[in-house]
Parts: C-alpha cells; sequence; structure tokens
C-alpha cells in the first residue's frame, strides 16, 4: 500500500513540468515515502465511514464544516478556542495553496508587465477555472492576493469552483469608513464567507522601464543576454525596477507577519499572485539558493499544494484533478475534508 501511494504521489509531480528546472525529487521521495508509510488512509477505512452516516449525521458535518470557516475577522491570528473543531483541524497542520494569476491581456501580447493593472485574457479566465476544479476539494479558510485585478480574478474565478460554496469577500481596511461600510452583519452569512486580502507587497516585481514594451522587441534592441539578466537574475534590477531580490524582500516579509500566523492557527490558505512575488516565496519555503531560484518558472493558472506541519512546509505538486487520490493521500486532514464534501452533496 505504501509503495503504490508513493507513485501515484511522485506520478502527480512527475506529470507536472510546471514547477521544473530544479530538482528537488529526492527530498519529496524521502517526504512521499513517509507520509506514505504514516498518513495514508485506506479507501475501505473512508468508506467503511461514509456508510455509516446518517441524515441526522449529514446535518452535523455541514454544521461542522461551517464552523472551520474563517469569519471575516482574517487578520485574528489567534487560534479559535472553540471545542467543536473538526479532527483535521487538531491535526495542527494548514494547507497552502499558491496560484500565478491566469494569463493576462498583456502575457497574451508578450509585454513586460509588472505592476500595470491589466486583466485576465479569455484563455486567462479558462485556466483560472480550471485551477478552481483543482483544488475544489482543498479546504480554503483565507485568501491572499496582490492589489492586481489579474491575481484578484483568478482568485475569484478559481472559487466559483470549489465545493464548499462559500463566498469570497474581499476586504475593504483601507480606511475607517471603508471598514464600516463594508461590515456584515449576520454571523451565519460570515460562517459562509471567505475572506480574501488584497496586499501591493504580492504584486509582481516593479519592472520598471521596461513596462508595456514587448519582450521579443526588446530582447532584439538590447540583445537576448541583457534582456535575460534583467528578467532572470537574482540581483540586478532591470532599469529604475525591482530585481527578483527586492521584490522577495517584500514579498516574503508579508508572508512572514501576515501569511504565517494563519497557517499557524490552522487557517488554509490560498495566495493568488504572481510569477516573481511567488517564485519569491517559493524561494523562501523550499529554502532555495539565488542559484535555484533563477531556474524556477511558474506557468500561469497552475495551483501548488504544501502542507505547513510542525513550523515546515511541505510542497506536495499539483493538483491534477479534485477526485485525484493522490492528493488526498497526503495528509488525514485532506482525506477527512474531502470525505466530508462528498456527504455534504451524495
Ligand atoms: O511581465 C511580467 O511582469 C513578468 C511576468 O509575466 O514577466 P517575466 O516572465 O519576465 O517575469
Amino acid at each position: 500500500m505504501a509503495a503504490e501511494v508513493y507513485h501515484q504521489a511522485i506520478g502527480t509531480l512527475q506529470s507536472h513540468s510546471e514547477l521544473n528546472s530544479f530538482n528537488h525529487h529526492q527530498k519529496l521521495r524521502n517526504n512521499l515515502v513517509r507520509l506514505a508509510t504514516k498518513d495514508f488512509i485506506s479507501s475501505n477505512g473512508l468508506s467503511r465511514r461514509g456508510n455509516s452516516h446518517s441524515g441526522q449525521r449529514k446535518c452535523s458535518v455541514i454544521r461542522s464544516l461551517a464552523s472551520q470557516t474563517s469569519v471575516v475577522d482574517p487578520v485574528s491570528s489567534s487560534p479559535s478556542r472553540s471545542t467543536n473543531r473538526d479532527t483535521y483541524k487538531k491535526s495542527n497542520e494548514a494547507s497552502l495553496i499558491l496560484i500565478r494569476h491566469g494569463e493576462s491581456l498583456w502575457n497574451e501580447k508578450n509585454l513586460f508587465t509588472g505592476c500595470v493593472d491589466v486583466p485576465l485574457s479569455k484563455k486567462g479566465i479558462d485556466e483560472a477555472i480550471e485551477a478552481g476544479k483543482r483544488i475544489s476539494n482543498i479546504p480554503v479558510d483565507v485568501i491572499f492576493t496582490s492589489a492586481l485585478i489579474r491575481a484578484q480574478m483568478t482568485a475569484m474565478l478559481a472559487m466559483t469552483q470549489h465545493r464548499c460554496m462559500k463566498v469570497p469577500i474581499i476586504m475593504h481596511n483601507e480606511n475607517e469608513q471603508a471598514r464600516s461600510w463594508s461590515q456584515v452583519f449576520s454571523e451565519d452569512t460570515k460562517k459562509q464567507s471567505i475572506p480574501v486580502i488584497a496586499a501591493w507587497q504580492l504584486n509582481e516585481r516593479m519592472y520598471g522601464e521596461l513596462q508595456g514594451l514587448n519582450k521579443q522587441e526588446t530582447a532584439d534592441r538590447y540583445g537576448k543576454e541583457q534582456v535575460h539578466e534583467w528578467r532572470r537574475s537574482y540581483d540586478i534590477p532591470p532599469p529604475n525596477g525591482e530585481s527578483l531580490e527586492m521584490c522577495a524582500q517584500r514579498a516574503v516579509a508579508y508572508f512572514r507577519d501576515q501569511i504565517e500566523p494563519q497557517l499557524q492557527s490552522g487557517k488554509n490558505v490560498m495566495i493568488a499572485a504572481h510569477g516573481n512575488s511567488l517564485r519569491s516565496i517559493i524561494m523562501y519555503l523550499d529554502k532555495l539558493t539565488s542559484q535555484e531560484v533563477i531556474s524556477l518558472e511558474l506557468s500561469t493558472g497552475i495551483p501548488m499544494l504544501y502542507i505547513f506541519k510542525e513550523g515546515t512546509f511541505i510542497r506536495r505538486g499539483s493538483p491534477i484533478g479534485p477526485s485525484e487520490a493522490g492528493v488526498y493521500a497526503y495528509t488525514k486532514r485532506l482525506a477527512l475534508y474531502r470525505q466530508k464534501l462528498d456527504e455534504m452533496f451524495q
């Protein structure tokens, strides 16, 4: 059984070239073997429990899932004191989904975009919806996005596919009036909502005087090597723009100050952001060197799953589809969450 799970999970990772170009397979193999032997719930165990549920139990499942919802008080990082915690909450772990926005209208035109606020293309919209299907069984309690519309569209479109059917709501904390005017006065409605926190710190790196220029024309004009250095070196910024190192300073500081406390308190987090702000965060999560991060490329609209457990981040690749068995073999907590969704909707 352990070997079967191991191969399933490795298959998931290897069939995706989205997070490519550097080799963590040895580390992954070790982690996966450990998980396969320790954490896998057999399908027999799951179906036995599933069969025993009465209608009454179903209602309590729905209530307990609702109790997992972040209330619309996302910045509170203290763990809830509720005694009605689900098993998967008690396991002291949380899911972290990272997703680069779907293709934007400027990706389509091959223009340097940076902090220019461009919406998704038609293909990007489809990618975001497809990404949502892939994560539709993975718990999400709070969403962080950049301040840019392409990341926000991606998060919102992805959540239209989520089986929890909760409503993502953008938090307006920019001033007291915005906070006050966007209050929700029903506890039940809050429980059926997922707070979405937009932060400029998660924006794409500022591309300086390259913003709006065509990438190919810029390479023709300044030379391929110069443009590659601007695009992919770690500490050399494009003219009047940010280097990846500068982008990482603000993105990782935000992740550590605002997002990690949420994970520590057991909240499941999704981050919808950008190629370079996410490369920075992945560098931190996977402890990549500045040499390793420069060859890391992220495709648009591909969700990547991490498990946060006992203070460490375990990379779990990208779920291929909502019912892909391998993903739910990663931890009992994920398997249980999916089982509850299945029970709610059967
Ligand atoms: O144009 C941009 O803002 C980024 C991401 O699309 O480009 P690059 O691939 O050079 O990081």
